[in-house]
């Protein structure tokens, strides 16, 4: 394990090769500071996701570093990571993480309780009224429509406050009053000094970034900060590499 106390995740030349050989990550170096929302952009394919998989500690690189905290979370054990990771990172995706047949009450609870932490049930149910899901809290998540999953997501990690948040669409499926809510509470998650990663296709999410990070076929083509909506779409066709969007 390395020490580092500047960011709270690093990607240090990450690759990663798919089967058929090629890379889909390219030397990718990207840090991340605590209390920052940064949203990664780039066309269908560039390779946005693999990185965020690489950076949460759900996929291994193939070449590279990943240190959150200063831990290279791939150096560990698979044991190790897992519980390293389950009280440190927290995710707001659609699809993956929820159990569908567990209960909304039960699917928020459910990180502390594996961490083997006390769940405060005052605070859940503050959680589950303040994003109108009270009357859901024992409905099965499976049940429930995307908008209503994706506050259950984020009821689980505002309940779990993890060091790094990562999203993946986050605001992908939603209409544009759940979009709000959920660009406003990763706001929160930030300005109270968690780092926020999200894959984003919205340039309305992207604006709301304190950076933006640009790929383009496995590589990271450029990071921008303060960005305006003609500066991220000019950033999305920029075709040089290695250059700063500003
Ligand atoms: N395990 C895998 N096996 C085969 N191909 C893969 C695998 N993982 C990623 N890819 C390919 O790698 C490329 C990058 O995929 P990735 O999902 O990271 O892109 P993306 O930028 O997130 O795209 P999108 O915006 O469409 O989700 C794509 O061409 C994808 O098909």
């Amino acid at each position: 394990m390395q020490a580092n106390n500047v960011s709270a995740v690093s990607a240090v030349a990450v690759g990663r090769q798919i089967a058929s050989g090629d890379w889909v990550l390219r030397e990718c170096s990207v840090t991340f500071s605590p209390g920052s929302l940064t949203a990664i952009v780039g066309a269908s394919g560039a390779g946005k996701t693999s990185l965020m998989y690489c950076l949460s500690g759900l996929d291994a690189p193939t070449a590279g570093q990943v240190l959150v905290e200063g831990h290279d979370v791939y150096a560990m054990s698979r044991q190790a990571r897992a519980t390293f990771l389950r009280s440190r990172v927290g995710f707001v995706f659609q699809q993956y993480n929820l159990v569908s047949y567990l209960s909304v009450e039960e699917n928020v609870a459910l990180p502390l309780s594996l961490a083997g932490r006390q769940v405060d049930r005052q605070v859940l149910t503050r959680l589950l009224e303040r994003f109108g899901l009270a009357a859901k809290a024992g409905t099965a998540a499976g049940a429930l429509s995307g908008g209503e999953q994706q506050r259950v997501a984020l009821c689980r990690v505002l309940l779990l406050r993890p060091a790094v948040v990562f999203a993946d669409e986050p605001t992908g499926a939603l209409d544009s009053a759940n979009s709000r809510l959920v660009l406003e509470v990763l706001r929160e998650l930030a300005d109270a000094g968690i780092t926020v990663v999200m894959v984003t296709h919205d340039v309305d999410a992207a604006v709301r970034a304190d950076r933006v990070v640009f790929m383009r076929d496995g590589s990271i083509t450029g990071v921008g900060s303060g960005l305006d909506a003609g500066q991220v779409l000019a950033g999305m066709r920029q075709r040089v590499r290695g250059r700063e969007v500003r």
